[in-house]
């Protein structure tokens, strides 16, 4: 049975080749993503280029992501990385203040001193360092060094529980956006989604400069907690951001947070990745801890949609071993079987029901498949959210770009095809297609779910052909 849950490697340094780009596809990556903290302009075109071309070649289906930096703050770039020891004191300052203390770095965001105050926690690099806030000044603060470590450029800056007024979409989000929709980006992602009023304001800054993309909301703080269900609702995808998220909220409750959301999710039918660190070890190392083994093994059984990696594949040594480590451990933990929320999606309207009748037909047939003839992806999204359990799940459309975005849902098989003007013609084409691929043998059941039977007939319908 192929492989269901899906897999987002970012592109950096170490795989920007379309000869790596080309092996980590043919190892098993359906989506690539691009971190516009990091990412130039000019790179990430060549990066969706690339991809583009190395799909093509194939004949794969995979969609970019764009990953916009968000509400987020960062350390500024330094000439070399600080080594700091217990007790130094290190200086944050406006952009265009200069530096009092030898140990000091910018923040790309002016308005820090005005959110917090004297003894807030400052979070260095994802917990890498830890500092406590000991001076704020009108244009700098005061940071005394709690834990040993180095500070790197454009390192991530947290502060938990601390709302920083800084725009749901700053002025870099918004030229990153323009290239992304430039780009044809197929998926764009909002970092510290806030609540369902921003998820709005990235969509409707995107469709005001012709965007097509679907939006990610990548839910990394209390406050998205807060408004999950709203969020929820909003987004067409959900990324368990846990780099940030284990930072702002206590750990031990991290575990807890990724299964309500993923649970959320289900219940209310849109997509979800689960992201960050899932193989942090192998940036280094060419095979997983056990707990990372675990830990994906996981997020698989919770039949999330995707998992993604960042660093593994961005400045990891070992890449495509990362892929293959991805691709063995769900496809094995997806043979014993997931959690099962499929069972509690919401189904509100008759479509959604329509969806239910067709994998409950599907599921119960010996060696049935199944297929959904979609053209925006919505109904084929309906489906997937219900987890069939069927030996193949394929999607048919005619438009190119939610063919490659259907990619990202878990357990969907997308192919391009043009639709007949009549039914009869179309399933033909579908089931003639199944078989030349090698993935259904004349004469296998095929369940074919429908919200148009032809361009002059709406209707939603299942229909039980045989290949
Ligand atoms: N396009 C790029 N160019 C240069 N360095 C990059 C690029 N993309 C990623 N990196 C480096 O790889 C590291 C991991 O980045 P990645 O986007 O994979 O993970 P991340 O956890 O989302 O990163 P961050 O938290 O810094 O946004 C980054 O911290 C950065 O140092
Ligand atoms: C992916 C990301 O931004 C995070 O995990 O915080």
């Amino acid at each position: 049975m192929p492989r269901k849950t899906k897999l987002i490697c970012t592109l950096g340094p170490a795989t920007e080749s379309e000869e790596m780009i080309g092996t980590l596809i043919d190892a098993g990556t359906n989506v690539f993503r691009l971190n516009m903290s990091h990412a130039k302009h000019e790179w990430a075109a060549e990066m969706t280029r690339r991809v583009r071309r190395a799909a093509e070649q194939r004949k794969a289906q995979i969609p970019v992501l764009f990953d916009l930096t968000g509400p987020s703050i960062r350390t500024g770039d330094l000439e070399k990385p600080f080594e700091l020891k217990l007790g130094d004191v290190v200086e944050f300052r406006n952009s265009g203040t200069a530096p009092a203390i030898p140990l000091s770095t910018t923040v790309n965001y002016d308005g820090l001193m005005a959110d917090v105050k004297q003894g807030n926690t400052l979070v260095v690099d994802n917990g890498a360092l830890l500092m406590r806030i000991d001076s704020v000044m009108e244009d700098r603060i005061l940071c005394y060094v709690k834990t040993p470590g180095t500070m790197g450029s454009r390192r991530h800056i947290n502060l938990p529980g601390v709302r920083l007024n800084l725009p749901a979409l700053t002025e870099k989000d918004h030229k990153d956006l323009a290239l992304a929709v430039e780009c044809k980006a197929d998926y764009i992602a909002g970092s510290f989604v806030r609540d369902a009023a921003h998820v709005r304001e990235l969509r409707e800054a995107m469709e005001a400069i012709d965007g097509e993309a679907q939006i990610v909301a990548k839910v990394e703080d209390q406050e998205a907690m807060k408004n999950i269900d709203a969020i929820i609702q909003e987004a067409d995808v959900i990324m368990v951001a846990r780099g940030d998220l284990g930072v702002e909220i206590d750990f031990e409750d991290l575990p807890i947070v990724q299964r309500r959301i993923v649970k959320r999710c289900h219940e209310l039918g849109t997509r979800v990745i689960v992201a960050t660190q899932m193989l942090e070890s192998m940036i280094s190392n060419p095979t997983p801890t056990r707990a990372e083994v675990t830990d994906v093994s996981n997020a698989a059984y919770e039949e999330a949609d995707c998992l993604m990696l960042s660093g593994e594949t961005s400045v990891g040594r070992y890449p495509e071993r990362c892929v293959e480590a991805i691709v063995r451990i769900a496809t094995r933990i997806e043979r014993s079987g997931g959690l099962g929320y499929g069972h509690n999606v919401l189904l509100r309207d008759e479509r959604q029901k329509v969806a239910r009748a067709a994998v409950t037909l599907a599921d119960s047939l010996p060696e049935g498949r199944l297929v959904v003839l979609t053209r925006r992806g919505v109904l084929a999204n309906h489906v997937a959210m219900l987890r069939p359990k069927t030996a193949g799940f394929y999607a048919f459309t005619p438009n190119e770009r939610v063919c490659r975005q259907l990619a990202l849902t878990r357990g969907i098989t997308p192919f391009r095809m043009a639709f007949a003007t009549n039914i009869e013609e179309t399933i033909k084409r579908v089931g003639e297609h199944l078989v030349a691929e090698g993935l259904a043998r004349p004469g296998t059941p095929i369940v074919i779910v429908s919200d148009i039977l032809s361009d002059h007939f709406a209707a939603n319908s299942i229909l039980l052909h045989h290949a």
